[in-house]
């Protein structure tokens, strides 16, 4: 089934001699509980359409249908909700808020939506990170890579249909990106999660099981890891 889908997706930054064609009629779909990367070169048009995709920035023209219904049609009110309750984000600088402690930064999205909080849940993604004892301890006092970790536990924390992650590696050292990267498939493999991923990292593109690739704003190809990616 597909849960996200983009229909002929156009940002154009600027205006005449400095007109940027940031995507160009792009049409994909994202089925659920896949992951997925997009990779391609520097200015391919990755994060315009990630960011797009997760109503952070507004398309020229095209829809974000996300289960059949356009995000762009909702009131800016209503799209901010749908962020918090549908998304969930993981960025690469892990932006964890350092004044309160990890338990309380996994479950912000929660506390923010003024919900209560699932604890049997809470508790499995924490187990599901490695978490369990450190959810006392404050951000500063954890590594990039638990840091990255706890990022993934808090944009779980509100069962998101869709977790986008722009470049979620790109602050880690080769061996602690791989773990991350294994965390996220422990996510699409236990939880059903669905994440959307940029990255420069085409080793790391190679173990998902979408990987689709972006050259000058377009789709250049979409292809199936399939079995490789074990
Ligand atoms: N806010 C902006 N204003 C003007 N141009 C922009 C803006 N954001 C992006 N662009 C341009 O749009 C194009 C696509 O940028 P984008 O950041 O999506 O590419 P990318 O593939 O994610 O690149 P990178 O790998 O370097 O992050 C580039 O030419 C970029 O310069």
């Amino acid at each position: 089934m597909d849960i996200l889908k983009t229909d002929k997706l156009t940002k154009i930054y600027g205006r005449e001699e400095n007109k940027v064609e940031a995507l160009k009629d792009v049409s994909i779909s994202v089925e659920k509980g896949k992951f997925i990367s997009v990779i391609g070169p520097s200015g391919s048009g990755k994060s315009t359409l990630l960011h797009c995709m997760a109503g952070l920035d507004t398309p020229t023209s095209g829809k974000v249908l996300l289960n059949g219904e356009n995000i762009f049609d909702l009131s800016d009110n209503r799209l901010s909700v749908l962020r918090r309750r549908n998304f969930g984000f993981v960025f690469q600088s892990f932006n964890l808020i350092p004044v309160i402690d990890i338990y309380d930064n996994i479950t912000l999205p929660v506390s923010l939506d003024n919900k209560s909080i699932d604890k049997d849940y809470i508790s499995e993604i924490i187990d599901i990170l490695g978490l369990k004892d450190k959810i006392k301890r404050f951000p500063n006092e954890l590594s990039g890579g638990q840091q990255q970790r706890v990022a993934i536990a808090r944009a779980l924390s509100n069962k998101p249909d869709v977790i986008f992650a722009d470049e979620p590696t790109g602050n880690l050292d080769s061996k602690t990106a791989e773990e991350v990267i294994k965390f996220f498939r422990i996510c699409v493999e236990k939880l059903g999660e669905t994440i959307v991923m940029v990255t420069h990292n085409e080793e790391v593109a190679f173990t998902t099981d979408i990987c689709i690739t972006m050259r000058d704003g377009e789709i250049l190809s979409k292809r199936d890891n399939g079995e490789r990616k074990k």
